[in-house]
C-alpha cells in the first residue's frame, strides 16, 4: 500500500493503540477519532473510502450499541464506504452481525498489523473498482458509453473513433477476436454524419465462400437456380449509411477482386445483372489475422489492403489492458444480476485474483460469458472463484514464484557485473552495491562460487 491519496478513518477510543494503529498503517492518509460524534464529524470532512471501527465506544465502551449505531451511521451517509469493525477475541456473534448489516469484513482485536494491512488494502481496491464503475455507468450514454476501460491505449482509440467519425477515411481495425471491434466501428457509425442512415454489418468468414459474393452483391431473378426474386445485396443495403465488413482477412481472393473494383469504382453490379448502381457507403473493416503477414502468403491482396487500411486501428487485447478485466467484471456482475432479477453481487478476493491472474485468449467476450455462469452459479451475495469456473492462483505459488524472479533478477546482474569486472570482487561489490562479503554469499548460492579472498 503506497498510496497516500487514500484516506482511511481509523475510530478507535484507547489512545495507545490508536497511535499503535496509526503507525502501523501510515501508507495511508489516516485521520482518526475517539467516539461515534467525532468519527461521524471526520466522515464528513475527509470522504473516507474505508474506516476501521471499534464496536466498543465511549460512553459505554464495553457494550456494543455506540458502534453499531455508528456503522448504520456511516453507511447511511455514506454507504459505499468499507467498513472493518475491531472485535474482541471471542465475539464472533457480533462480528457476523456487523457483516449483516453491511459491514466489509472484521478483524479480532489483537490483530496481526500485516493481515489488517492486507484487509485495508483490498477494501480500499474494492472501493475503487466500485467507484470507477459508478463513474463509467454514469457517463452521459454516448455511443462509446457501452464500451467500459480505463485503460489508457483504449481510451486513446476512443478518443481517435471519435476525431475519425467524421472523417469519410475507411477505417480498418485490428485485435483479437472479443476485443470490442464491433463495438467500435457501431461507435464510429454512430458519431458520424451517417449515424440516422443503416448500420449494415457482414461476417466474412460466417458465410459460406458460394454465398458470400450474393450476400454482398445481391442477385437479380434468375442468376442462378433459387434466385426466385430480385435481392438487393449488404453493400446496396448499407446506401447512405456504414458497411461493416467483419473477418476481412478471411474473403477469398475472387470476391476481393470484386470488393477492390467496387471500391474503386463505388458502384455495383448485383449478379445476373447489368446495371451498374451506384452505392455510397462508408467502409469499416475489421479482422483478428495478421493481413500484412496475408499479403506475404499471397492470400490477401496488398492493392485491397491500402484501400481498406486507410487509417488502422490495433486494439490490445483484454491482458494488456491494465486493470479492465476486473473493471468489467463488475460491470457484467451487475448487468448479468440485474437481468436475472438478483440482489447485487460482489466478487469474492479469489475471484478477483482468478479474474486478474487469467489470460483471456477470447478477450472481453470470454469474460462476458465468464460472469454470465458466475452469476448464475453465485450461491449468496458473493461470487467465488469457483463460480467463475476459472484456476485460482495458489498465492503460495505466487511467492514462491517472485522468490524465483527476484533470485533470477539477482543472479543475472551478479554475472553480468562479474563479466563486465572479470571476476574482481571488489569492484563487483562496488558496482552492485553490496559489501563484498554480501557478494561472496551470493556467488555461493548462486552456485558461482569464488573462494573468499581469491
Ligand atoms: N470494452 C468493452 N466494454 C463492454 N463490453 C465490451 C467491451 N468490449 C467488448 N465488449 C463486449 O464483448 C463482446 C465482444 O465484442 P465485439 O463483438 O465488439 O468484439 P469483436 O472484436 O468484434 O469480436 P470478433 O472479432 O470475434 O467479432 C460484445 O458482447 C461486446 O458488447
Amino acid at each position: 500500500m503506497s498510496d497516500k491519496q487514500r484516506t482511511l478513518l481509523i475510530v478507535e477510543d484507547d489512545p495507545a493503540l490508536q497511535k499503535q494503529m496509526r503507525w502501523a498503517l501510515d501508507a495511508c492518509d489516516t485521520v482518526v477519532a475517539g467516539d461515534r460524534e467525532s468519527a461521524i464529524a471526520q466522515l464528513r470532512k475527509h470522504e473516507p473510502a474505508v474506516v476501521t471501527m471499534d464496536l466498543g465506544l465511549p460512553p459505554a465502551p464495553d457494550d456494543v450499541t455506540e458502534g453499531f449505531r455508528l456503522l448504520r451511521e456511516i453507511l447511511t451517509l455514506a454507504p459505499d464506504t468499507k467498513v472493518i469493525v475491531l472485535t474482541g477475541q471471542h465475539d464472533r456473534e457480533n462480528a457476523v452481525k456487523a457483516v449483516g448489516m453491511g459491514a466489509y469484513d472484521f478483524f479480532a482485536k489483537p490483530f496481526e498489523p500485516e493481515l489488517l494491512i492486507l484487509t485495508i488494502d483490498r477494501a480500499f481496491r474494492m472501493h475503487d473498482l466500485q467507484m470507477e464503475n459508478a463513474r463509467l455507468s454514469a457517463l452521459q450514454a454516448g455511443p462509446l458509453s457501452g464500451l467500459l476501460t480505463r485503460d489508457p491505449a483504449m481510451l486513446k482509440i476512443c478518443r481517435t473513433i471519435e476525431k475519425l467519425a467524421s472523417a469519410s477515411v475507411t477505417v480498418a481495425l485490428l485485435g483479437e477476436s472479443g476485443t470490442g471491434k464491433e463495438i467500435l466501428a457501431r461507435g464510429l457509425h454512430a458519431l458520424s454524419p451517417r449515424a440516422n442512415e443503416r448500420f449494415v454489418a457482414i461476417n466474412c468468414a460466417a458465410i459460406p465462400d458460394a454465398l458470400l459474393e450474393s450476400e454482398l452483391f445481391g442477385y437479380e431473378k434468375g442468376a442462378f437456380t433459387g434466385a426466385v426474386k430480385q435481392t438487393q445485396g449488404k453493400i446496396e443495403t448499407a446506401h447512405r449509411g456504414t458497411l461493416f465488413l467483419d473477418e476481412i482477412g478471411d474473403l477469398p481472393l475472387p470476391l476481393q477482386a470484386k470488393l477492390l473494383r467496387f471500391l474503386q469504382e463505388r458502384c455495383i453490379e448485383r449478379i445476373g445483372g447489368r446495371e451498374e448502381i451506384p452505392v455510397d457507403v462508408r467502409i469499416v473493416c475489421a479482422t483478428h489475422r495478421d493481413l500484412k503477414a496475408q499479403i506475404h502468403a499471397g492470400v490477401f491482396r496488398e492493392d485491397l489492403y491500402y484501400r481498406l487500411a486507410e487509417i488502422v486501428v490495433e486494439i490490445p487485447a483484454l491482458r494488456e489492458r491494465e486493470g479492465d478485466a476486473t473493471l468489467l467484471a463488475h460491470a457484467f456482475a451487475q448487468r448479468f444480476a440485474r437481468d436475472n432479477a438478483r440482489r447485487s453481487l460482489v466478487l469474492a478476493d479469489d475471484a478477483l485474483s482468478a479474474i486478474e491472474a487469467h489470460r483471456w485468449p477470447g478477450n472481453v467476450r470470454e469474460l462476458e460469458n465468464c460472469m454470465k455462469r458466475a452469476v448464475i452459479m453465485a450461491e449468496g451475495d458473493c461470487i467465488t472463484a469457483a463460480d467463475l469456473g476459472l484456476q485460482t492462483p495458489d498465492e503460495s505459488l505466487e511467492h514462491l514464484n517472485l522468490r524465483q524472479v527476484r533470485d533470477e533478477a539477482e543472479r543475472g546482474a551478479v554475472l553480468k557485473v562479474m563479466a563486465r569486472t572479470n571476476g574482481n570482487v571488489a569492484r563487483a561489490a562496488e558496482i552492485l552495491g553490496v559489501s563484498r562479503p554480501s557478494l561472496y554469499d551470493l556467488l555461493g548460492r548462486f552456485g558461482l562460487k569464488k573462494e573468499n579472498g581469491s
